[in-house]
């Protein structure tokens, strides 16, 4: 990973051509490149206290040199990235230590109540709302527990098709282990090359295809936890009505009660058959109402998303990448994955509902275009940046009886906080009862881009929780969205949240300052 760029550095690219003048003709071109590299402040932390981890986990495993602090510095929201650009490492740790294995996790974690250390569970390092940065004030030094050596498929059951997967596979690993079995997750968030196993179940992160595999956190049926109060293993059965489901607990507990060692996962057969195709709707509205339906008829295709008008728009500037032959209305992209009978079914029934509700068939090509392009955004980012234009994304979801009065008040506080800023949306993540408004705004970065980015974000927050939408669909709290929490949970809420953690992590050692508010 870049450390001050998203994704591979081999990769990094200035703005493509065709972008560039679109770019220069909404909000000019000023040259800001970012600082170079800075060095991460000296670790804070008594060395003898990681000589203690040393003897226990190995020398090579508990790093303090720079570029490896630097790595585990925050994650890749646009905040994380401007002030990487601008050499700010305030958050670094003050060492990397990387276990191998469970019982190496709960070593660390007794060290670390015993000395007061907070632990920082590190995935991929992908976190967009504050995951990675643990409060440090009253602790003796901040650590990154870094989960890249727990990388096996530990168990695979045909029958009941399922796996034992270790936290630190990366999306591409984990598949390739599943692949060479004949089996898949499916779960393929734009972020699939960095983020791990452990980090989808932390974050209850949802994929690009989760109309048709799911959402992570329903993907999981076990989990195995070690927490400062001991281990943890869930998941006895595929239903259970031994009281509240206490997976739901970890799930989305973002390293704040426990670390995460094993994740058990439905898994399906590799598709056969992969379709793509587009759809063109005269209106967002029109389109959505077509997902609606598909959704409550039990229909929905594997991958479905529908950008509103300016998505599209912006989107058809560059057909080459993302496809489509008018500028005008609205593309849904819609994908199915299977068996070749199943997809041929699916598609007809989808087919005939999609024309019968007034959308047009646009082909293969925008959805051929969507699959091959759609890992490539954040580097766009990256190149927007470069060219002084701040990119940053958001997402909520509601109710489908809310859906336009959200997606309304969101695009205005969004607009109304940053003049002259194009706000873009997609509708994805579709439920039966509702569906997930996923945004991105750009912007010219102009002299604080910090801070107009926090204050629009703000008020784009605000403006979710009047509208009754969530917080979060799919990025989580962090500590970027910890103080709108309560507004979701309520009173009680908190401090159910505040007694977990508290009988849990009893010295709070475990990501001080994320989630819990
Ligand atoms: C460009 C980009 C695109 C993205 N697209 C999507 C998307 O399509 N869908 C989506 O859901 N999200 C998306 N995200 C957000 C992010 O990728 C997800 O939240 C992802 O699940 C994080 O995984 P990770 O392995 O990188 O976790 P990290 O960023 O390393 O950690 C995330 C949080 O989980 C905790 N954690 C990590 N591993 C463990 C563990 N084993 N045990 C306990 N706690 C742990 C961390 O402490 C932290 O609080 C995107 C992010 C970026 C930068």
């Amino acid at each position: 990973m870049h450390p001050q760029r998203w994704g591979d550095p081999a990769r990094a690219e200035a703005l493509p051509e065709g972008a560039r003048g679109l770019v220069e003709l909404a909000f000019g071109l000023v040259d800001s490149p970012a600082a170079p590299p800075a060095s991460p402040p000296a670790p804070g932390i008594d060395v003898t206290l990681l000589d203690e981890l040393r003897a226990r986990l190995g020398a090579a495993h508990v790093l303090t040199d720079d570029e490896t602090r630097r790595l585990r510095t925050r994650g890749k929201s646009t905040p994380d990235l401007l002030r990487a650009r601008g050499g700010d490492l305030t958050d670094a740790p003050d060492a990397v230590v990387r276990p191998g294995s469970h019982d190496e996790v709960a070593a660390v974690l007794a060290w670390a109540v015993e000395h007061h250390v907070a632990v920082v569970p590190f995935g991929g390092g992908t976190s967009v709302t504050g995951g990675l940065v643990a409060r440090r004030e009253g602790y003796a030094g901040v650590v990154s527990l870094d989960l890249a050596r727990l990388r096996r498929l530990l168990a695979v059951d045909h029958t009941s098709m399922t796996a034992v997967l270790e936290p630190g596979l990366r999306g591409p690993e984990a598949e390739a282990l599943l692949a060479a079995q004949g089996l898949t997750l499916g779960h393929h968030p734009q972020s699939f090359e960095f983020a791990t196993i452990g980090g989808f179940a932390a974050t209850r992160s949802s994929g690009q295809a989760s109309a048709g595999y799911g959402r992570f956190d329903s993907l999981v049926v076990g989990l195995r936890v070690a927490t400062p109060r001991g281990d943890v293993r869930l998941g006895a059965a595929p239903a259970s009505a031994a009281g509240p489901d206490l997976r739901q607990l970890f799930l989305g507990s973002e390293g704040a009660f426990g670390v995460i060692t094993e994740v058990t996962v439905r898994v399906r057969p590799l598709p056969e058959v992969v379709h793509d195709e587009g759809w063109r709707w005269p209106s967002f509205d029109a389109g959505a109402e077509a997902v609606r339906t598909l959704a409550q008829a039990g229909l929905l295709p594997t991958v479905l998303r529908l950008s509103d008008e300016t998505e599209t728009a912006i989107g058809l500037a560059r057909p080459d990448e993302i496809g489509g032959q008018s500028a005008s209305g609205c593309l849904m992209v819609a994908g199915f994955e299977g068996t070749a009978e199943a997809v041929a079914a699916r598609r007809t029934a989808v087919g005939a509902l999609l024309t019968a509700l007034g959308g047009e068939p646009a082909g293969e090509e925008p959805g051929e275009a969507w699959r091959r392009g759609r890992y490539d955004a954040p580097y766009l980012r990256d190149a927007m940046l470069d060219v002084g234009v701040l990119v940053e994304t958001l997402e909520t979801a509601t109710f489908w009886s809310r859906r336009g009065a959200t997606y309304a008040a969101v695009r205005a506080a969004l607009e109304t906080a940053l003049p002259g800023a194009l706000v873009l949306c997609h509708l994805s993540h579709v439920y039966e009862t509702g569906c997930s408004l996923y945004f991105t705004v750009a912007a010219p970065a102009g002299d604080a881009p910090l801070e107009r980015w926090r204050a629009a974000k703000a008020a784009a927050n605000d403006a979710i929780v009047a509208s009754g939408a969530t917080i979060t669909h799919h990025h989580a709290v962090g500590s970027d969205h910890r103080p709108w929490l309560h507004h979701e949970i309520g009173d009680v809420g908190v401090s159910v949240l505040r007694a977990v953690k508290a009988d849990l992590d009893p010295t709070g050692v475990l990501n001080p300052g994320v989630l819990v508010p």
